[in-house]
């Protein structure tokens, strides 16, 4: 496993009382080998706290933790680790190849080894055409760009990259999405964080859902999505509402357009409300399978809590 984290807790103090804020109550999870593995959670569930753990800046007040089998904070393991903080701050006045370079310098490799590889990722990053531009004249997008540059200087064999699409225009999170991909197809594993949950769904091969600093469920899309009764859209004409509504084993009717739509729990009916359609005269014109999706777990899965 390259990534292992048991029963983490973190809690923090603030203020003049001391209030505790309980930002990671209970965190366990692993992250293998060439996988690409999201966290994912509303703002505040904690993932920062997280990540920032498993990368050796804070210690946890409880639990264990390993990289590559080794403790988080050994030398070995940093040098195989790329980071993207959440709200990276770097140096103003430095240039985008600057910031990179020093990075590279950082991690104790050669002048012409940090060189070629700033061509390479400032290219890969989208930032080729401003990389002698100071950073304090970057937008939020432009500079999580250099942040991710700086984040893979060292060729890391896990990356770990606290909510890399925020800031990003649809053009520049299907960049990032990108990129990702392009690591995991060189071996690499990736390790990010994210509140959206349609760009975790587009790239991850498993994800932990945070929420209230506890890990909720995890497993691939497949495991958290499926395996339970879906509900199942017919689309019928013919039928006014009412008689539609008078249907036998139906959630919700809706007019659209010129047609009606019926959602059915599940399956189980369905062959008897398409027969009944028909008998009262009307037809179907389409029956669609509700495909659960992981805001649908995630509703389900906190709903108790926040209703109380
Ligand atoms: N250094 C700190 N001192 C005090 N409270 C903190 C600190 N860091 C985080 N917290 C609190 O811990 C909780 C979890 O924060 P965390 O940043 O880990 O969540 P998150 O899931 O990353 O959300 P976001 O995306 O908003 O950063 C929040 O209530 C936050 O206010």
């Amino acid at each position: 496993m390259l990534l292992k984290a048991q029963n983490l807790q973190k809690t923090f103090r603030i203020g003049f009382w001391r209030k505790k804020v309980e930002a990671v109550r209970d965190v366990s999870f692993e992250v293998r080998r060439g996988e690409i593995f999201g966290l994912v959670g509303p703002n505040g569930a904690g993932k920062t706290t997280t990540m920032k753990m498993l990368t050796g800046l804070i210690r946890p007040d409880a639990g264990s933790m390993s990289l590559f089998g080794e403790p988080v904070d050994h030398v070995r393991t940093r040098a195989k680790l790329g980071y993207l903080p959440e709200n990276p701050y770097f140096y103003d006045h430095l240039t985008a190849r600057e910031l990179i370079t020093y990075y590279g310098s950082l991690h104790g490799l050669k002048r012409s080894v940090i060189h070629k590889r700033a061509d390479e990722l400032l290219e890969q990053v989208g930032l080729a055409h401003a990389q002698n531009r100071p950073l304090r004249k970057f937008s939020k997008g432009m500079r999580q760009r250099a942040g991710l540059a700086q984040a893979l200087i060292n060729d890391p064999e896990l990356v770990i990259l606290d909510e890399p699409q925020s800031g990003l225009d649809p053009m520049g999170r299907k960049d990032v999405r990108d990129l990702i991909f392009d690591l995991k197809r060189r071996g690499k594993t990736v390790f990010f964080s994210s509140h959206i949950l349609p760009d975790v769904e587009a790239v991850c091969d498993r994800v932990a859902l945070m929420h209230l600093g506890t890990v909720r469920e995890v497993g691939t899309l497949q495991e958290l999505t499926g395996g339970r009764a879906a509900a199942v859209e017919v689309l019928i004409r013919g039928l006014d509402l009412t008689k539609a509504k008078s249907l036998s084993d139906i959630d919700t009717v809706d007019a659209r357009g010129d047609l009606i739509a019926l959602e059915l729990g599940d399956e189980a009916a369905l062959q008897a409300t398409i027969a009944e359609v028909y008998r009262l005269g009307g037809a179907v014109h389409s029956v669609t399978p509700q495909k659960e999706d992981l805001e649908d777990v995630f509703l389900r899965d906190t709903r108790a809590e926040n209703i109380s």
